[in-house]
């Protein structure tokens, strides 16, 4: 039986293979606890800044001051932990996950606010998937690559949240709460507003935008009178 995109795990480097209850996970990532795609471990992890999970370090052009490492610690917890990716999960051909996300509908406010949070940040790559110098073990600047603030290697908001992770977000206008864009920050008291966003692209496309949508049932008369 196949299971539902509506609540999966992708097949990635440290994802469970179902979705399910965690009684004990960390800090930010605790959001997810009734049903995740991270463990415990993975939880805590997130939060190291040197974590075993990429040997990835954020400190590759001086330390990231804490309000900005703050979002990269909640990407880490979405991207490990939410089983709400399904209708975007798509093929990854690399040696370390089989799957990856494409174009998840990030909130407006939620990328708008790492990238402010993030202005005093530096870095030396725009994209820091691929191309790193890992001889050390963990990720350094390739020879040429200067460090520079994060305005200069993502001018826009829209910049920082599509290209830093190979398009895993995509950058949209709907705003939180609306039920139309993934949330990286929630309250859990009023649930996972991500259950609502993730059915609405799985029924609509996960390319869906409500515009064009709109147009075309408001012509739908117009084209049939046509007929
Ligand atoms: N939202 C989100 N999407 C992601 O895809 C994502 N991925 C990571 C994983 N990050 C990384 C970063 C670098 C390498 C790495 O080993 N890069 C090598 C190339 C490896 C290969 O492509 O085979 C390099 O050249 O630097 C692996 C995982 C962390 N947070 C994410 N967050």
């Amino acid at each position: 039986a196949k299971e539902s995109v509506l609540n999966m795990c992708m097949d990635a480097k440290h994802h469970k293979t179902k979705p399910g209850p965690e009684g004990a996970l960390h800090g930010q990532c605790v959001l997810w606890k009734d049903n995740a795609c991270c463990t415990a471990n993975t939880s805590t992890e997130a939060h190291q800044d040197q974590s075993y999970l990429y040997n990835f370090n954020w400190n590759h052009c001086g330390v990231m001051p804490e309000k900005c490492k703050q979002h990269f610690i909640q990407d880490t917890c979405l991207y490990e932990c939410s089983p709400n990716l399904g209708p975007w999960i798509d093929q990854a051909d690399t040696s370390w996950r089989r799957e990856r996300i494409l174009n998840v509908p990030l909130c407006k406010e939620d990328c708008e606010l790492w990238w402010e949070d993030c202005q005093d940040a530096v870095t030396c790559k725009e994209n820091w998937h691929k191309g790193w110098n890992w001889t050390s073990g963990t990720n350094r600047c390739p020879r040429g690559f200067m460090c520079q603030p994060f305005k200069y290697i993502f001018p826009r908001p829209a910049d920082l949240c599509e290209k830093i992770w190979s398009n895993s977000y995509k950058y949209t206008t709907e705003h939180r709460g609306g039920g139309r864009c993934i949330q990286m920050w929630f309250d859990p008291a009023n649930g996972n507003p991500n259950v609502a966003v993730a059915k609405y692209y799985a029924q609509n496309g996960r390319d869906a935008s409500p515009a064009p949508r709109a147009v075309l049932l408001l012509l739908l008369p117009a084209l049939l009178a046509l007929l």
